[in-house]
């Protein structure tokens, strides 16, 4: 079997999004950076750690060695590691990538050393002709393998990779829709971690479901006044990498940052919540990365900078949430 795309990055999402792939009878090999992992997902044809119920199809094979995994994409790469390890992934896999492949990522989040969106990392290591591509919406993992209906935005280069991208991914349980809108997919799916974090705090310390619906309101305005001020366009943020991931990341325990945030509000230790997660939470980096974005570009982000001070400076999360209630009022819109 020639793979026509490697995955890289074998946690919860890229499995799920190489079972995906594979399912729509496509060749797809999956990475995972350590060689025992692998190991193991190529004997027991399944990935124990993420997503054990899900049998692996004679379409997707696995291996440890990144050069061979990128070597052989035909048609696309797809990166699904978590951002801190974004650039990091890029520079090893240049000198492999095929002439002709695509780069396609789904990790959510900014470049950790810039502080830049993902596809300016892209572009600085690959060039301005590569095809890139950011998958970006109201996908959990596991809901995903399960076959639940799940859609999701394609933010491509052109259209004509675009639509490479359809035709991988779309199926009956899984709708994926386009846009050249590369800046709005990507912040929407970087900041909605961050408010998951916020609404997670809020409902740990009691609050009701007024303030949730506040945060998520409040919280999309300022996602939309950043990703405007960086050259979004409004559509994609109400769309579903921006309000749909939004809520569905605020609202449902299955969010690992949702799940953090609400570790964080009752005031359990911050080791303890991490462990019992295991898993990526992408919310903390970038609560960081986005509370600097927003201070070098201008653009007020109230409650993205309250998260910051509560996971950086130690301030108590009573005490952020009255911080924000007690701000100047102001009309709801254009200032
Ligand atoms: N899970 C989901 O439902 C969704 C996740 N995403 C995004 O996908 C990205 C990946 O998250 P997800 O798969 O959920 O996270 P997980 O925590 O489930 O898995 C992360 C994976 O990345 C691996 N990894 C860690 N560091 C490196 C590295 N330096 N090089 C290569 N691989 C590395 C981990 O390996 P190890 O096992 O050794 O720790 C693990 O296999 C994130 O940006 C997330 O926001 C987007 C949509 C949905
Ligand atoms: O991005 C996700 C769903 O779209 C996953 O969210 P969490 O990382 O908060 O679990």
């Amino acid at each position: 079997m020639t793979p026509r795309i490697s995955v890289l990055g074998a946690g919860s999402w890229g499995t799920a999004l190489a079972l995906l792939i594979a399912r729509n009878g496509v060749p797809t090999l999956l990475w995972s950076h350590r060689r025992e992992h692998a190991q193991t997902m190529a004997a027991e044809r399944r990935n124990a750690r993420y997503l054990p119920h899900a049998a692996f199809p004679e379409t997707l094979a696995v291996t440890a060695d990144l050069a061979e995994a990128v070597a052989a994409a035909g048609d696309a790469v797809l990166v699904a590691v978590p951002s801190h390890a974004f650039r990091a992934t890029l520079e090893l896999c240049t000198p492999h990538l095929q002439p002709e492949a695509g780069l396609m990522w789904a990790t959510k989040g900014l470049d950790r050393t810039r502080g830049c969106l993902l596809h300016e990392t892209a572009r600085e290591i690959l060039g301005p002709e590569r095809e890139l591509a950011v998958l970006s919406g109201p996908t959990f993992a596991a809901e995903v393998v399960a076959e639940l209906p799940s859609a999701i935005t394609v933010g491509a280069s052109s259209e004509a990779f675009g639509a490479k991208i359809v035709s991988w991914l779309h199926n009956a349980y899984f709708r994926a829709y386009t846009t050249d809108d590369l800046i709005g997919a990507q912040l929407g799916g970087a900041c909605k971690n961050v408010l998951a974090i916020a609404a997670g705090i809020s409902d740990g310390l009691g609050f009701g479901a007024n303030a949730r619906a506040a945060l998520i309101t409040r919280g999309l305005a300022e996602m939309m006044r950043l990703s405007l001020a960086l050259g979004a366009r409004t559509e994609t943020l109400m769309g579903l990498a921006g309000v749909g991931d939004l809520v569905l990341t605020a609202t449902d325990n299955q969010s690992r940052n949702r799940r953090f945030g609400l570790g964080v509000g009752k005031g359990r230790p911050r080791e303890e919540i991490h462990a019992e997660i295991g898993q990526e939470i992408e919310g903390i980096l970038a609560a960081r990365l986005i509370h600097e974005l927003a201070g070098r570009k201008g653009v007020d982000m109230p409650i993205t900078a309250q998260t910051y001070r509560v996971l950086y400076e130690g301030l108590p999360p009573e005490e952020a949430v009255r911080n924000l209630l007690l701000r100047e009022p102001k009309p709801e819109w254009g200032c």
